[in-house]
């Protein structure tokens, strides 16, 4: 099923709903016997240790240490004054039930952890505000000193890792590392980027079924399940052929990137194009027999030419394609075909030039130069800086990186997947022939984006199984059909899942060309 992405705000409204309802209690209840669970199935041996904050994490930490003392674990709770008034019903709760909860201090922390297997660190969820206050940034340094001292330590965190912003994918010192979090109703962006995401170790989302319509109101994006994915992918008939597969161009290549625009031909070929033809200045290696490449002698009368014969299905514009670029691109925008734009060509002066059936995929550093920001400042929060740059473009933006964030017109959705590997240069190229080759078949603009990111990173997870770190992209190219056939072997399930919830992806496959 779709997961969704809540900001702290985002929590924040829900919560207050949940309130308003009576119904925050059951929230918290569910997401504490949650953690319980999770801790219990991944973490089974060793005294468990608590600890409690004064906010709703806290009263969750409580409700968890109830479940675990009925999953028959030893159990130490170590606590804050508790200010949420459910914090406080929980820990009478505990209380009543037979439980202790001594007060949180460096000497009691001290002597609990010497005890200790596993921590479950309830001191700040959604509810922190940045700087950690030094009392607090002593107790977190100490729980990390402790897992550091043995390899058998863990630390699960409830919702975040404490000291961890939510909004932000930046990490300060103090914030813990977790083995594993459980997290409640949404991923929070700080679970998905960068190296606050690295602090949250294993993620688990647990959905809570508690009026799951509000979560989806107040979320900040989409995280589309396979399946979903999956139902957007055209399936082909039995008479199909080359012509009714999609036509691309590559407008790209440059005397020393050729590569690039090879590159993007080959994975629009492996993404299932019919006909994919490079047009370039340069001599484009003929990496593969099946491409074919047209070499021009200036860009000008190219272009005029090219406006003029049968304009193809998509076309991707910009790999390798040099100093040029922004005229080619803008000229390319005027055909109003399905263009995909990518590296040379995304300039700042383009932006107005667009139209609807774009999609536009920079990374972060492209991001920040057509935002005219710092890349430090796209990479803290991958979310705001995607959407800005789709108000400001148009069409689809794809914000590459692992996991890509897709803007379009009605929303954001975080991809999935993907491998370390893929940190290798020429990959971007291969994702702007694979969303071309999308295009080329009949998918519309965020449809394209939303299967063509997830494909990219499938086939990416299956060469990284192969290759691990030394995965190229052209291996990544090579496992594109094999991630298609896996996403497919799934899209009935898509169907019946985004029917039954209600949900649509993106507007959803308009069918092949006929
Ligand atoms: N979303 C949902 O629907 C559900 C949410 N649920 C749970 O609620 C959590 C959010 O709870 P929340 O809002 O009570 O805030 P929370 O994270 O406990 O933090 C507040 C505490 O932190 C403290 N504190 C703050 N800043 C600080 C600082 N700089 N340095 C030091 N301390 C600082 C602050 O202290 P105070 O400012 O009051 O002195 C207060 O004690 C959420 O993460 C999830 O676990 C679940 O129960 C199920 C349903
Ligand atoms: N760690 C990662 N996890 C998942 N995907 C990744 C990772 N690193 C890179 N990628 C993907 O690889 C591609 C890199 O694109 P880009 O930086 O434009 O490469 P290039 O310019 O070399 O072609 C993007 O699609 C990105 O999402």
């Amino acid at each position: 099923m779709t997961a969704f992405v809540l900001s702290p705000q985002g929590a924040r409204r829900v919560d207050e709903r949940l309130e308003r309802a009576g119904l925050l209690d059951l929230a918290m209840e569910e997401a504490g016997r949650g953690v319980a669970d999770v801790l219990h199935a991944h973490y089974p041996g060793g005294r468990v240790l608590l600890l409690a904050g004064g906010g709703a994490n806290g009263g969750d930490a409580f409700v968890a240490a109830r479940h675990l003392q009925v999953l028959g674990r030893d159990v130490d709770v170590l606590a804050l004054p508790s200010t949420h008034p459910l914090t406080r019903l929980n820990r009478r709760r505990w209380r009543s039930v037979g439980g202790e909860t001594g007060l949180l201090s460096p000497r009691s922390l001290r002597r609990a952890l010497a005890g200790a297997g596993v921590v479950v660190d309830g001191l700040l969820g959604t509810g922190f505000t940045p700087p950690v206050r030094p009392a607090l940034a002593q107790w977190l340094a100490q729980v990390q000193r402790w897992r550091e001292q043995r390899a058998d330590r863990r630390v699960v965190a409830i919702d975040l890792p404490s000291g961890l912003d939510a909004a932000s994918s930046e990490v300060t010192d103090e914030v813990v590392q977790a083995d594993h979090t459980v997290t409640f109703m949404g991923w929070k962006p700080a679970l998905l980027f960068g190296a606050a995401a690295a602090r949250a170790g294993q993620v688990t989302l647990l959905p809570l079924r508690v009026v799951p319509e509000w979560v989806q109101e107040h979320a900040q994006a989409t995280r589309p399940s396979d399946p979903e994915v999956a139902a957007l992918l055209p399936v082909r008939r039995a008479d199909a052929h080359k012509g009714s597969a999609g036509r691309v161009w590559i407008v790209g290549g440059h005397p020393g990137t050729t590569g690039a625009a090879a590159m993007a031909g080959v994975g629009a070929l492996r993404a299932g194009a019919g006909l994919v033809t490079i047009h370039s200045l340069a001599e484009v290696p003929l990496v593969t027999p099946e491409l074919m490449v047209r070499r021009h002698p200036d860009w000008p009368a190219t272009l005029l030419e090219l406006g003029r014969s049968p304009l193809p299905g998509a076309l991707a514009v910009g790999m390798g394609l040099g100093p040029e670029a922004a005229a080619v691109a803008r000229a390319a925008l005027s055909w109003n075909v399905p263009t995909v734009l990518d590296a040379d060509a995304l300039q700042p002066e383009l932006a107005g030039a667009g139209h609807d059936r774009c999609i536009w995929t920079p990374h972060p550093g492209e991001a920040a130069r057509l935002l005219g920001v710092d890349t430090r400042e796209v990479a803290r929060d991958p979310l705001m800086a995607a959407r800005a740059l789709q108000s400001r473009l148009g069409g689809v933006v794809v914000l590459k990186g692992g996991p890509s964030v897709v803007a379009h017109p009605a929303g954001l959705s975080v991809s999935r997947g993907g491998h370390p590997g893929m940190a290798s240069a020429g990959m971007g190229d291969t994702l702007s022939g694979v969303l071309a080759a999308l295009l080329g078949q009949g998918l519309d603009t965020p449809g394209a984006a939303i299967a063509g990111v997830r494909l990219h990173a499938r086939a990416g997870e299956r060469a990284g199984a192969r290759h691990g770190y030394g995965l190229i992209a052209s291996d990544v190219a090579g496992e594109l059909g094999g991630a298609w056939a896996d996403l497919l072997a799934d899209r009935e399930a898509g169907i019946q899942a985004c029917r039954s919830a209600g949900v649509m992806l993106a507007s959803g496959h308009a069918g092949p060309p006929e």
